[in-house]
């Protein structure tokens, strides 16, 4: 389970969090949307000790990412693609991450055979796709077999195909008792796939609940966004 409270991020003089509070509890997936520079990736970021908080907590069952004792056993994370070297091979990323954590060899081949890139495992990085990048990122998330999965935009780039199956894969962790917190622009996206939804904008949290809660009172989905994220001064 994941638990931010009261969480607040500063650069400079600038607050890119106000205060913010969220969960995401295990066996459900919990869908995190708002618009572009609403505070989404900084919020991850924060969660997953890359940036530091400047107040409040975010927390794993209670503890800090960074005070995690087997954080790739706990948490997989997919930030910004795949974030492999160019000229290594999807395989070789692999067996590069697993070596540095501890993780056996054979997992390498369990993982690239469950996001479909056995084939393409030789090849190297520059040479894929976005999907596949995709992939390949999602991939070293699942190396250590985590409770959690932390996924930014994990659908960009993914062909139809691609989306549901990165959608049967997050039902799947979640039916299996997984926690997954999922980001995404739109909230329509989300309703294939999230129990629960968090809705950010400005930094702020505007709304939380069940996908029926969260759209409650709003002609659809794509209303319900628009009227939840508006600009403060325009927010009804
Ligand atoms: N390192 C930084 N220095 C200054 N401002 C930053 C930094 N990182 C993010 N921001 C600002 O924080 C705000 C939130 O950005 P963030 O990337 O978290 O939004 P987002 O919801 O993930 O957006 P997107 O959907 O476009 O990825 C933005 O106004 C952004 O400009």
């Amino acid at each position: 389970m994941i638990t931010i409270e009261n969480m607040t991020k500063r650069h400079g003089s600038r607050t890119v969090l106000h205060d913010i509070s969220l969960k995401a509890l295990a066996g459900r997936v919990t869908g995190f949307v708002g618009p572009n520079g609403a505070g989404k990736s900084s919020t991850l970021r924060c969660l997953l000790g890359l940036d530091r908080i400047d107040s409040g907590s975010a927390l794993f069952d209670g503890r800090p990412y960074r005070e995690l004792r087997h954080p790739l056993r706990t948490v997989g994370a997919v930030l910004d693609g795949a974030g492999a070297h160019p000229s290594s091979t999807g395989r070789g990323h692999l067996r590069w991450v697993a070596a540095g954590t501890g993780l056996p060899r054979r997992r390498v081949d369990e993982v690239l055979e469950l996001v479909g890139l056995t084939e393409a495992a030789g090849r190297r990085v520059r040479t894929y796709s976005l999907g596949m990048g995709q992939r390949l990122g999602l991939a070293a998330a699942l190396l250590g077999d985590p409770e959690v999965l932390v996924l930014d935009e994990p659908v960009n780039g993914l062909d139809p195909g691609g989306i549901r199956w990165m959608r049967d894969l997050m039902r799947s962790r979640a039916r299996a008792g997984g926690t997954v917190l999922v980001s995404s622009h739109v909230l329509a996206e989300l309703a294939e796939v999230a129990d629960d939804v968090v809705v950010i904008a400005e930094g702020r949290i505007r709304a939380a609940g069940t996908l029926t809660e969260v759209a409650r009172g709003h002609a659809d989905l794509e209303e319900a966004f628009f009227s939840l994220t508006a600009p403060a001064g325009r927010a009804s």
